[in-house]
């Protein structure tokens, strides 16, 4: 599965956090991120990350245009609901292509718990179907 890993600046422990916790998840699958979310995942965790722009200089826009391609299978993002951001578009946009495409999207850690949980248990294989399908 791909797996796209986003954190606002002021999440961005707690994603180390998550995906530290839920590491053997996370390396049985391709993980994309944005840019500076991604440099740290790097380095924090060395696991192995396809790193896009930083968000505000596109990064969200590159990971919604897999999602348009039917090329991103689930959606981790740690938003910043207290800080206003520059690219809120971007963000705005991101969120309403995982719900044009039904990618299942967590914008906060006890989603992500759940769809990660989910996706161990086999609940996003329709995603591999409609793949072998297509
Ligand atoms: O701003 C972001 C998502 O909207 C995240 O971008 P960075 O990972 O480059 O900080």
């Amino acid at each position: 599965m791909k797996i796209a890993l986003i954190a606002h600046d002021r999440k961005k422990d707690d994603l180390i956090q998550f995906v530290i916790a839920y590491l053997p998840i996370l390396t049985e699958n391709s993980l994309y991120a944005t840019g500076t979310t991604g440099q740290r995942i790097i380095d924090e965790t060395g696991l192995s990350v396809h790193k896009f722009r930083s968000g505000p200089l596109g990064g969200d826009q590159q990971i919604g245009s897999m999602i348009a391609q039917d090329e991103m299978d689930m959606v981790i993002f740690f938003r910043d609901p207290l800080t206003a951001q520059p690219h809120e578009p971007d963000v705005t946009a991101l969120i309403r292509l995982c719900d044009v495409y039904n990618i299942p999207l967590a914008t906060n850690m006890g989603t992500a718990e759940v769809l990660l949980k989910g996706l161990k248990e086999g609940f996003v294989d329709w995603r591999l179907i409609r793949e072998r399908r297509g």
